[in-house]
């Protein structure tokens, strides 16, 4: 079996005084859609910030793609999409384009002009989030699933293998946000690796392969079908206080 993509063993970090995670072990493997739920302030932000590099762990080890992460240097290969993503104001003055092209950034520098192929990256990003008439439109007048697609878009132009999304279907409406879980499931299809966070747990339990849930320490990580299984007593435990585990049917 290859190499896990991520590795976590016993991380702990602390902001300060206060513990944010407790001996953390979490492994994601190449072609896993992981659904990371958990309590509003149960790590799941701090998890991610240590994944992206941003905070290194208290204690405790992270490999990405087989190496310590202070080694990792390939950071095209790690997508993010954050959760804040979506908050463009009407008129805010970048087009489509323009917000995709940042995706090649890191590589380009921001003013070098963009050659043929880079192009082509972009328009194929977008033609694979759905989003190909939109490119000259201003990001600020497209709803917050559509600007959602256009951030995964500008992820993907640096041809990632691991996408990070945080809460990507905040303030995205039902409809959408089931539309916006198909898209996940073709990039995943096409050998993209997700770690999705998200409090939307009936959605994500028909469409990830995984579900961890964290509350500090990781309280479950298994199928889905085995997290609806759970019993309220249970799942009350993980999450500090009761909750009714609402699945919609297909
Ligand atoms: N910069 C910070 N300084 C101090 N404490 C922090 C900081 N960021 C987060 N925390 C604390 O760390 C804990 C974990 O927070 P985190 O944001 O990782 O949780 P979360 O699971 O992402 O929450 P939510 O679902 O509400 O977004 C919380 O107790 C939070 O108050």
């Amino acid at each position: 079996m290859s190499k896990p993509i991520v590795e976590m063993k016993n991380v702990n970090f602390h902001y300060g005084d206060r513990q944010a995670l407790s001996d953390v072990n979490f492994t994601i493997n190449k072609g896993d859609f992981i659904g990371l739920v958990g309590p509003n302030g149960g790590g799941k932000t701090t998890l991610i910030k240590l994944l992206l590099g941003m905070e290194k762990p208290t204690t405790g080890t992270i490999h990405l793609f087989g190496q310590p992460i202070r080694k990792f240097k390939e950071k095209n290969k790690l997508g993010y999409v954050s959760q804040k993503a979506n908050s463009f104001n009407r008129g805010f003055p970048a087009t489509v384009e323009e917000v995709v092209t940042m995706g090649l950034a890191s590589k380009l520098g921001y003013f070098r002009r963009l050659s043929r192929q880079d192009k082509k990256l972009i328009y194929e990003a977008v033609e694979k989030v759905g989003m190909t008439d939109y490119l000259s439109e201003n990001i600020g007048d497209l709803s917050g699933g559509q600007q959602q697609r256009i951030f995964i878009a500008r992820a993907l132009v640096s041809n990632p293998k691991l996408i990070i999304l945080d809460e990507p279907t905040v303030g995205v409406d039902a409809e959408n946000v089931e539309k916006f879980f198909d898209l996940l499931h073709e990039l995943n299809q096409q050998n993209i690796t997700l770690l999705l966070v998200t409090h939307d747990i009936g959605t994500m339990t028909h469409h990830a392969s995984r579900v961890a849930c964290l509350n500090k320490t990781l309280h479950f990580h298994g199928n889905p079908n085995e997290f609806q299984t759970l019993s309220k007593d249970q799942l009350s435990d993980f999450y500090g206080h009761p909750l009714n585990l609402v699945t919609h049917e297909h």
